[in-house]
Parts: structure tokens; sequence; C-alpha cells
């Protein structure tokens, strides 16, 4: 671009269905995502991440919306080798054959309930990086880490812990006490939150240029979503429940657009 304002990268409205949905409503809100996406700015792009179940079909609707359609399809978590005997588990490469664009990776739904660390974690990023997914990598302090005054200091390991070295994916800050609370943090603290980010990346990946694009996570809906997006250099959204509604999702996804934000564009998420 000559002389004039670089672009912003589209935002990324991720829908995590979590461990919800049959085939009937599965497919049902995937068309409904995709329909009304055709009217979506250009400058948001949509991401579907259902249970492994319901990836296939999915992924058949998207197919049906054509190259031009603003949604791609997601998973919420792979293995770390791409074979193997690992009864129940998925690879990267499986999800990749499938059609899969992009991975979540360590939610903390998973840090808590199957014992994820850092390291693990930070193997299933190389994993997904090997076979040419975007991992979006998910971080977050807990309530009683925030109240002991502690979230720099966990958000720090978890960056050094979790990426690797040549991250070029997503980065989805989530604080847990936020996620399904119905509570988002006050949104002054949350630009201090990206900024501070912003910083352990550069640091993380050794580079002032950097091109991760930070997510939030943590009881968006649509009438939290335009102030959460008058965060100019906000990378979009992680969205689990509200994600379940097309109807509530498209608004966020509406909302997520630069040009209905007064804020300048700052910060990583410019190429
Ligand atoms: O992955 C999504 C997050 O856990 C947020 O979930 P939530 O929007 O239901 O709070």
């Amino acid at each position: 671009m000559q002389g004039g304002k670089v672009p912003p990268l589209p935002r990324l409205v991720v829908g995590n269905w979590k461990m919800h949905g049959l085939r009937e409503q599965s497919t049902r809100l995937a068309r409904a995502v995709a329909e009304g996406a055709q009217s979506l700015p250009d400058d948001v792009r949509l991401v579907l991440c259902p249970p492994f179940t319901q990836l296939s079909s999915v992924h058949g609707i998207i197919n049906a919306a054509g190259p031009e359609t603003p949604v791609c399809l997601g998973a919420q978590d792979c293995h770390m080798t791409s074979s193997g005997a690992h009864t129940g588990d998925i690879s990267a490469e499986m999800l990749a054959d499938l059609g899969v664009r992009y991975v979540i990776l360590g939610h903390s739904e998973r840090r808590q309930a199957h014992g994820e660390t850092d390291a693990l974690i930070r193997q299933k990023v190389e994993a997904a990086e090997a076979a040419g997914l975007v991992p979006i990598v998910c971080i977050g302090e807990t309530m009683q880490e925030r109240l002991e005054g502690r979230t720099t200091t966990v958000l720090a390991t978890q960056v050094e812990g979790s990426l690797t070295d040549g991250f070029s994916g997503v980065l989805a800050y989530e604080p847990v006490w936020a996620i399904g609370s119905g509570t988002v943090p006050p949104i002054d603290e949350l630009e201090r939150t990206l900024s501070l980010l912003h910083g352990l990346l550069q640091s993380r990946l050794k580079t002032d240029d950097i091109r991760v694009p930070i997510l939030y996570g943590g009881s968006v809906t649509p009438a939290q979503a335009p102030t959460i997006f008058s965060i100019g250099s906000l990378g979009g959204v992680l969205v689990g429940s509200a994600s379940l509604e097309a109807e509530r999702f498209l608004r966020i996804a509406e909302a997520a657009s630069f040009r209905l934000t007064s804020q300048p564009l700052s910060g990583p998420y410019r190429s």
C-alpha cells in the first residue's frame, strides 16, 4: 500500500460450540450462519468450531456457500502426534484432511478437566502447525489468580510455555472467571491486558513485528460486543454460548467490523 494507512487484518469471530449439537441442530445453525454471513462487511471472518462429530456436515455447508464465504471451519482440540495408538484421539492431520483450517488449543476447560499443561499445549501447537492448521491458543487467569494479583505472571508463563518459537497463529485471552459468567472485564482493564499480551508476544517471539491477532473470550454477547470491539487493537472474539444461536452470533460479527468503530486502528493487527 502506497503512503496511506495500512489496512487491518480482518477480525475473527470464532464460535466455539463446545459439546453442543446433534446433527439436525448443527446443520440448521451452520446453514443460518453461512447465509447471514453473506451480508457481513468484508473485514470480518467467521470460524465455526463444532464438536468433532459435526465437522464433516458443517464443512459441507460451508463449501456449499461458495468460495467467497467469510465462514471457515475450526476444531476444538487435536492430539500432539499425527497418528498412532491413541484411542479416542484425533490428529491435526485428520482435521486438515476434513477441511478444518483452525484449531482451538489449551482452552481452560481442557486445561482444567483434562489436566493439559503448557508443555502439552505447545506440542499440540507444533502438530497443528505441521498439519497446516492455524492454532488458536487460549490463555487466561482464574479468579483466584486475579485476586492474588498474579494475572501478569500467569499470562507470561502461559505465553512462554504454550507457544512455539515461530508462532504465527492466534492468541485468545479468556479470563477463566469471565467464561459463562455474564461478566466481562472492565474495558480499560481489557485494553491494558491486550497491551501486556502484545509485549509478552514480542518478548516470546523475539520480534517487534507481531502479527498474532489477540482475541478476547468470555461472556461475549451482542449487547457487549460494540464496547469490546471499541478496542481498536482487538483481533476478534472467541464466543461460546452466544455462538449457538445464529442471530446472536451474527450480531456479534456485525459489531466486529472496523467500519463501525471510531477508534484508531493500532496494535498488531495491521498487515
Ligand atoms: O470458548 C469460548 C469461551 O469459553 C467463552 O464462552 P462463553 O462465551 O459461553 O462465556
